[in-house]
């Protein structure tokens, strides 16, 4: 589902990101990416959404080799990733309703669809009942909820989440990644990018932890490694 083959990046500038990384993900894995700041998490997760492309090496996503991708069909892979934030990244002049339902008209989805669609995706994430309520009305573990849903809302392969809990106490923290199981129990693939180290080290797991760019260690059912 995705694969980063002797991938680098080196930003203009000169800073050196990422250093021949190799990953393979599957179909279907829960991946936890970690390391300290500035290790390179973020410039992975913008690789991964073809905002960056590497100085070096090959990136596949769901099918589509981004070294010969058509411009064309960019949209196509994105449409396939679900993004999810630290700081949920909802529209605060719109509902809930509307903000899940945002995701599918941009993509000029049936109406029919999207009202079905919506409140399935609300249902799931347990916000039914707030459909017509404002983000700010909601609590930050409510949010990014309802970021959840809208991530999910156009049935991607892939949820891509950076920070997720980033803002987030620890009983939320704990429901959004039991959320993110449940959606990889049905079949998403889940990659989360965190530096939340009970986190990672509760819900054991593949962890692949980078520093300084390189991948120093990827374990199956892993836990967070401290490096200092
Ligand atoms: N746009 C940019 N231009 C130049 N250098 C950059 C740019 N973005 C990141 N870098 C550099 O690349 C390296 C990796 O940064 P990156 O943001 O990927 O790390 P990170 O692991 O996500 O850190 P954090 O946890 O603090 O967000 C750092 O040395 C950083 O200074």
């Amino acid at each position: 589902m995705i694969e980063l083959e002797n991938v680098s990046m080196t930003y203009p500038g000169g800073n050196q990101a990422l250093k021949n990384v190799n990953i393979n993900i599957e179909k279907g894995e829960f991946v936890f990416i970690v390391g300290s700041s500035g290790s390179g998490k973020t410039t992975l997760f913008r690789l991964l959404l073809k905002e960056l492309d590497p100085t070096e090496g090959n990136i596949t996503v769901a099918g589509y080799d981004y070294g010969k991708i058509k411009r064309k069909d960019i949209p196509k892979v994105r449409r396939r990733i679900g993004v999810v934030f630290q700081n949920f990244r909802l529209l605060k002049d719109r509902t809930i309703y509307e903000n899940v339902a945002f995701a599918q008209r941009v993509i000029q989805t049936p109406a029919r669809y999207i009202r079905r669609r919506v409140p399935a995706m609300l249902t799931l994430v347990g916000l039914a009942d707030k459909y017509k309520s404002y983000p700010k009305e909601l609590s930050g573990g409510e949010q990014q909820r309802v970021a959840m849903a809208r991530a999910l809302v156009n049935n991607p392969d892939i949820i891509l989440a950076d920070e997720p809990t980033g803002n987030l106490d620890p009983k939320n923290s704990l429901d959004i990644m039991n959320l993110l199981e449940d959606i990889n129990k049905r079949g998403t693939t889940v990659v989360v990018v965190t530096h939340n180290k009970d986190i990672v080290n509760e819900m054991k797991k593949r962890v692949i932890t980078l520093k300084k760019g390189v991948i120093i260690s990827d374990e199956k059912e892993g836990g967070y490694i401290d490096e200092d």
